[in-house]
């Protein structure tokens, strides 16, 4: 299986590239990751494919007055006598080569969005930017030639034609463009290779099953050679298991083609295996927007929260973003005795050996003991280096199965053998069940009754203090004495 963090070359990016949480550009509600910020030896080489600046769309009778009125603070069912809201002030940044989900439940606006980002809706009022060019106001004509020369779709149902064999619709994109034959079909038929439809180029689409027709879908839309795939609920009606497997599929080609991705589901689970980063809409508007992590991990309000309850976490989150830190480490320099000081002040009966952070292994209560009887001083000879270790980009549903074997915590490594993190079999149950790992301090419970105020009155008046017997009939215990 792929790892998510690093399936997407921009997303881990070799050189530095700063990501802190800011507030969107577009809506300082919504909290975004930063757009990638890069160091100025980069150049300006411009990361965006596709940017959608304050999207509005309403459809109905009067749309421009119903946008006034969304601006001036009023929802989506408020102007419901003007028009339907379908999109309201949308804003996101598609960078180069990433895969960006937007996701919602049926009728939160993903369809009139996607079609504003090809230019078969007009927004109500915002713009699209395609690879730096404003398509609002756009010519009929100049719109065909960036959905012909820079964006392709792939529809939820094929929209294959019948009556061509595979490779004649997988060349279908180019032959529109003006392609010659002979070249079109050589292009077709390297990425019906890629898609693994190579042996079926001469096949009707009424020979193929469900999930082999979408894989013709997705080889006509990387035929068209564009850069941008808008692909709508394109896998929504394959089974499961196919679903799954196109979805891994387009992970694969995506990040072989470096094609950029824009993908549209109501699937949370999909969104989270395939997003770099996701869009999630709620009637209209774009509620959160981050990566997977950032909205597994860190909901922007409770409807998210609701949403993400049942991910499959394990196939989204990685090692390194259930990690503790090592605590329980010992330096080979430290000896036998070091090794022996460090397992009784920890009270535990295995820490991990470390030669200048790197992991050499682990050392056993038992293994220390013998050595100290045996009267050897040096550790390494006892280390077990046999231990297992994980990277901080595999995803958790890889290493479930290496922690239920291991009965000390995984100790998760980074390329250069350096121990950055363990994962305790606790946590890793606590991350798969969203469970807090972290605890907090026990609240001291309050004592129910003050008995100092409940019975200084009744003291005070036994002694005939002055305020005690004559206390107002009805004031409550301890009103008027002393505290
Ligand atoms: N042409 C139209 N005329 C009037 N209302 C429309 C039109 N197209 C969409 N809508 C309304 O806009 C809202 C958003 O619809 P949209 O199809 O964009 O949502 P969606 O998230 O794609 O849902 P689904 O997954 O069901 O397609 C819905 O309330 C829908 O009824």
């Amino acid at each position: 299986m792929l790892c998510a963090r690093i399936r997407n070359p921009l997303r881990e990016p070799s050189c530095d590239i700063v990501t802190a949480a800011l507030p969107c550009e577009h809506h300082p509600g919504v909290t975004e990751k930063s757009p990638a910020v890069r160091s100025s030896h980069e150049g300006n080489v411009s990361e965006t494919a596709l940017e959608a600046r304050h999207l509005y769309k309403v459809f109905g009778k009067h749309p421009n007055q119903a946008v006034r009125r969304l601006k001036a603070g009023e929802g989506r069912a408020d102007v419901l006598d003007a028009g339907t809201a379908a999109v309201i002030d949308a804003g996101f940044t598609v960078r180069r080569g990433e895969i960006f989900v937007i996701m919602g439940l049926s009728g939160s606006g993903k369809s009139t969005i996607i079609r504003m980002l090809n230019g078969l809706l007009a927004p109500t009022e915002g713009e699209v930017i395609i690879q730096g060019r404003s398509i609002t106001g756009a010519s009929p004509a100049e719109l065909r030639a960036i959905r012909r020369e820079s964006v392709s779709m792939v529809f939820q149902h094929f929209a294959l034609l019948p009556h061509r064999t595979v490779i004649d619709n997988a060349a279908y994109a180019l032959e529109i463009q003006g392609a010659a034959k002979a070249e079109r079909l050589s292009a077709a038929r390297e990425i019906l290779e890629k898609v693994g439809l190579g042996d079926w180029a001469d096949s009707y689409p009424d020979e193929l099953s469900g999930g082999m027709r979408q894989r013709v879908g997705l080889a006509r839309a990387l035929t068209a050679g564009t850069d941008i795939l808008l692909m709508d609920e394109a896998f929504s009606a394959l089974d499961p298991l196919i679903r799954r497997e196109m979805q891994e599929q387009l992970i694969e080609l995506q990040q072989e083609l470096g094609r950029t991705i824009i993908f549209i589901t109501h699937d949370l689970n999909e969104a989270m295996f395939l997003g770099d980063r996701i869009a999630v809409m709620r009637d209209g508007r774009i509620v959160q927007s981050g990566t997977p992590e950032d909205i597994l991990t860190d909901p922007a309000n409770d409807y998210v929260a609701q949403f993400v309850q049942d991910v499959d976490r394990a196939r989204v989150l990685t090692a390194s973003a259930v990690m503790e830190p090592p605590h329980l480490t010992t330096p080979l320099s430290a000896g036998v005795r070091g090794a022996l000081r460090t397992l009784r002040e920890q009270q535990t009966s295995a820490v991990f050996a470390v030669e200048n952070r790197r992991l050499v292994g682990a050392v056993t209560d038992r293994a220390v003991i013998r050595a100290v009887k045996a009267g050897t001083t040096e550790l390494r000879s006892i280390v077990d280096d046999s231990v297992l270790t994980v990277g901080p980009d595999d995803l958790l549903t890889d290493i479930v199965e290496r922690a239920v074997e291991t009965p000390i915590p995984l100790a998760v490594i980074d390329e250069n053998r350096r121990l950055v993190g363990v994962i305790p079999r606790v946590t890793l149950l606590a991350a798969l069940g969203n469970v807090p790992a972290t605890t907090r301090e026990m609240p001291i419970v309050q004592t129910p009754i003050d008995l100092v105020a409940e019975f200084t009155p009744l003291v005070d008046a036994a002694a005939g203090a002055p305020g005690g017997a004559s206390a107002p009939a009805g004031g409550t215990p301890g009103e008027g004495g002393a505290r």
